[in-house]
Order: C-alpha cells, then structure tokens, then sequence
C-alpha cells in the first residue's frame, strides 16, 4: 500500500520506519526541509532506538521524504501527525495540523481517485469531525464520506520504545463513521495485525479520540496516586516499591506504572491531562481527581529538593543534576522534571551542573547559561549534592569512590536508581529516596 505520512516528528518518523517494515510504500512530508533532508539521506531526525537502522534500510527505496504535499497524489492513505501542543491555558493548539489540514485538501482538489485521511495526532473529540472534516472539504471541494474516507488512530508508543511499541501493540483504535473507512483503516495494519496478537477496536470517531486521552489520564493519575501513596509511606520509614511490588500483584491494580519518585513528564502526559482538563472544564465539568493528579505531579519537585535542603543549604552550593530528559532512553526534555528543579536550584542560589547521556544539547538550548558535565563522574566531582531525576541505568553504575569526590556526598534519589548500601559507606546516611 502507499502510505502518506504528514509530519516526520516522533509519531511520524517512527510509524514511516515501521510501515516501510511492514513492506508499504511511505512518503514522508514534512514542512522542514532539514527533517527531509535526513531522511532522504537515511539518517533520523529523532533520538529513538531501532529507526536509524531502519532508515538506513529503506531511505530512498520504500521510503522518501518531501516538502512538497503535490506527491501525496500518489498514495493511496495520508496520517497526519502533527503536533498539538498546549496553549497557554491548557487547551490543544490545532494550528499545525489545521495547516496541514488545508494544504492536504489543496492537494487533493486534483485527485482523480478517492482517498483516506487518518487522524494521527492527539486531538480532542469532535476536532476530527468539527475541524478537520470541514477544512478538508473547503479546501479540496470533495466531501468527507464520498471522495475522502475520513479516519481518527490514536497513537499509544511510548518513545524510548516506540518501535517495539508499534511492534507489539496492546490495541490497534480504529475510528471511523462507516464500515467502509474501518475496513480502509485496518487494511494498512493488516501486515501487523497478521504477526501479533493484538486486540483491533473499531470505534466511533469521538470514541477514538478520547480513548487516547483516557489511556494518558488513567496513566498519569496512576502514578500521581503512587507517588501521593509514596510521600505518606516515606512518613512512615516505609518503602514505597515494597509496597508497590505486593499492590501490583492484584491483578486489578497491575504492576506497570508504579514506579514512585520526582513524577511524570515527557510530550505528552502533561499535554494531553491538561488539554482534557480544559476541554471538560468547557463543558461545565471540574475535573477534581484529574487536577490533583496535577497538583501532586507538580509538588514532587520541590519535595525533593526540601530532602536536600534538610541537608545542606543551598545558596552558593555547587549541585549536579543527574539526568535531564524526561525518561530514559530519549534526548526529548519536554516536560523534563529536570526542569522545574533547575529552575528553583537556581532561585535558591544554588549553582547547576547537569549531565544526561543524550540531552545535554536539548537542555542547553533552554538553559545556554547553566553548566555541563561530559559526564556523571565530573558532575559529581566537588560537587555539593546530587539530585538524580532520570533513571538513566548508567547511574545505577556509579560507585561508592565516585559518590566520594563529591565535596559533601548528599544524594537525592528521585527515581530509586541508586543502590543505597553500594554508597552508604561515604554518603553515611545523607542519600534519601523520595518515597523510600
Ligand atoms: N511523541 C510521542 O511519544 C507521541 C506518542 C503518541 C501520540 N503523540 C501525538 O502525536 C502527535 C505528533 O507528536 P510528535 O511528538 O510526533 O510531534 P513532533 O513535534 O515531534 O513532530 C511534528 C512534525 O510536524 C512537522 N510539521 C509542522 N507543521 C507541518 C505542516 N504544516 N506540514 C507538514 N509537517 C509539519 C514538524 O516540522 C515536525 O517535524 C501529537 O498530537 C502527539 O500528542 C505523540
Ligand atoms: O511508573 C512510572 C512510569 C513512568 N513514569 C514517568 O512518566 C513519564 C512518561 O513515561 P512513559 O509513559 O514511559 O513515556 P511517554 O513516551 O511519554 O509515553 C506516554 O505518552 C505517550 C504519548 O501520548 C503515549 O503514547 C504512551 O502510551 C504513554 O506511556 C516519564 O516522565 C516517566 O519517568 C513514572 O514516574 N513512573
């Protein structure tokens, strides 16, 4: 199948690697043409484990970058993935993929044979439908169920492992109106549906899109819930992932997403809880466990630099940031809890050195000022105290002799990575875990 993918983002470069796999045709499409410049050298434009090989592979063969949306005639389905960032007030930006929207049904004005468009990109229920559909049809003159078979296939890969993801899906969400446009849908996962075991849901339009916000809430909420469960266990001397292991063994509660410390972040989960906040909120409906989940979210920053604080005063002191994206395995700092620690490290008076294994240059580009380590070791040399934030598993190397060309070995855990006995001998019970 020929397969369009507008935007080559995260979403977009990992599902044109992954469909290229599966053995389509893709088009990637993207307004920047440095991203398609890397692309058509086989080279990626994200930090994400398996697709530079996979790009290498098929760049130039099943797979070719453009900026021009005039190539999309010559495929049969276009995804849109484009971002939809928070506004200022919570709710989803539309701009880029309305943008998109319109210069797609420009393009297909000229399309002789029908086509299928899939909503790839995060979006609130009804944007599909009240936005997308109408843009589509004003700027094409075709209707939305006639000429173009109109689609919503919410994306749930996690980046780090957002091919193995694709791989292995828990659901494929296919949202359509008709028969006709599910059976369109399902017929591009058709080559994946064939390798795995997978649950296919066909769904309304609506349904799709808020399934997706469903999925991010329920997530975040969950571990706001453990962190909150966390703070009352650190209380009581109790370790939290004791705790977390026997609760996660009833199968009701499940034991993913239990891992307690300084909170979520990332592109999404922050987004995609707040846009669902405003967007209820609009409809008359306070959502109160959705924005406590916030509330304890954003507190678990500060909670752990109070830990450090109860050891060291912070003005004038030299502390290193281990860890600066927003998960293992990514360059990606959006949302980074790094972030908001930095940002009181320096209202404090403290001095910041970060080290992250791949998102130093992301970090500098938002902090050009703050100081960076190549890596943990010359971070934690003289340093003052070390607050950990990413669960980088190089950390969990780090040794007792490392911890001790600290100035004051005083270590801040914010994600459990650190073996506290491996370093007891020089941090003499200045290492705490946020909720152990
Ligand atoms: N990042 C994730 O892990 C993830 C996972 C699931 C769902 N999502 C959702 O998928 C969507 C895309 O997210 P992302 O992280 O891939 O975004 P991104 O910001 O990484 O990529 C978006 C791409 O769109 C391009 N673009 C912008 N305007 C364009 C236009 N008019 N025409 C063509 N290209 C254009 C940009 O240059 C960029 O390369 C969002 O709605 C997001 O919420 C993201
Ligand atoms: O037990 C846990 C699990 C995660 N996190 C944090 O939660 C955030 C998000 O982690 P993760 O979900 O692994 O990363 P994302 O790549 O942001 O993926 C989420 O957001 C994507 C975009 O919507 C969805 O597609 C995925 O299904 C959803 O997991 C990170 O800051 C993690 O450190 C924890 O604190 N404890």
């Amino acid at each position: 199948m020929r397969v369009s993918i507008v935007g080559s983002g995260y979403v977009g470069t990992t599902i044109a690697t992954a469909f290229a796999e599966l053995g389509h045709e893709v088009l990637a499409v993207d307004i920047d043409q440095s991203v398609v410049d890397t692309i058509n050298r086989g080279e990626s434009p994200i930090h994400e484990p398996g697709v530079p090989e996979l790009l290498a592979k098929h760049s130039g063969d099943r797979i070719q970058a453009t900026t021009e949306y005039d190539q999309i005639l010559n495929t049969d389905v276009t995804f849109l993935a484009l971002l939809t960032p928070s506004d200022e007030n919570g709710h989803i930006n539309t701009s880029y993929i309305e943008a998109a929207t319109e210069s797609l049904g420009d393009t297909l004005a000229s399309k002789e044979t029908a086509h299928t468009v899939i909503v790839k990109s995060t979006v609130i229920p009804g944007t599909t439908e009240d936005v997308i559909a109408p843009l589509l049809e004003s700027a094409s003159g075709k209707t939305v169920g006639k000429e173009i078979h109109l689609g919503m296939n919410p994306e749930f890969l996690r980046e780090g492992f957002a091919l193995e993801d694709f791989r292995n899906p828990d659901k494929i969400v296919l949202g359509a109106e008709t028969p006709r446009t599910h059976d369109q849908m399902e017929a591009v996962f058709t080559p994946l549906i064939e390798q795995v075991d997978t649950h296919v849901i066909r769904t309304g339009i609506r349904e799709a899109e808020i399934i997706k916000y469903a999925n991010n809430a329920f997530l975040a909420t969950k571990i706001s819930l453990i962190n909150e469960l966390g703070n009352i266990c650190k209380e009581y001397d109790v370790d939290t992932y004791e705790v977390a292991d026997a609760i996660g063994k009833d199968d009701r509660i499940g034991e993913r997403f239990l891992a307690s410390g300084v909170g979520w972040g990332g592109s999404c989960f922050p987004k995609d809880v707040a846009a669902l906040i405003a967007a209820a909120r609009e409809k008359g409906y306070d959502p109160t466990l959705l924005s406590a989940a916030v509330e304890v979210n954003a507190k678990q920053p500060a909670r752990m630099l109070e830990l450090l604080a109860s050891h060291t005063d912070l003005s004038g002191k030299r502390i290193a940031v281990l860890g600066l994206s927003f998960k293992p395995g990514t360059d990606d700092i959006r949302g980074s809890r790094a972030v908001p620690i930095i940002d009181e490290l320096l209202t404090r008076g403290a001095t910041v050195v970060g080290y992250d294994p791949v998102a130093t240059a992301n970090m500098r580009e938002q902090y050009p000022d703050l100081s960076y380590a190549d890596s943990a070791k010359s971070a934690l040399s003289g340093a003052d105290g070390a607050v950990v934030v990413t669960d980088w598993d190089e950390f969990s190397a780090i040794d007792a002799e490392t911890f001790g060309t600290m100035a004051q070995p005083i270590v801040i855990d914010g994600r459990r990575i650190i073996d506290r006995k491996q370093i007891e001998s020089v941090t003499n019970g200045r290492y705490e875990g946020l909720t152990w």
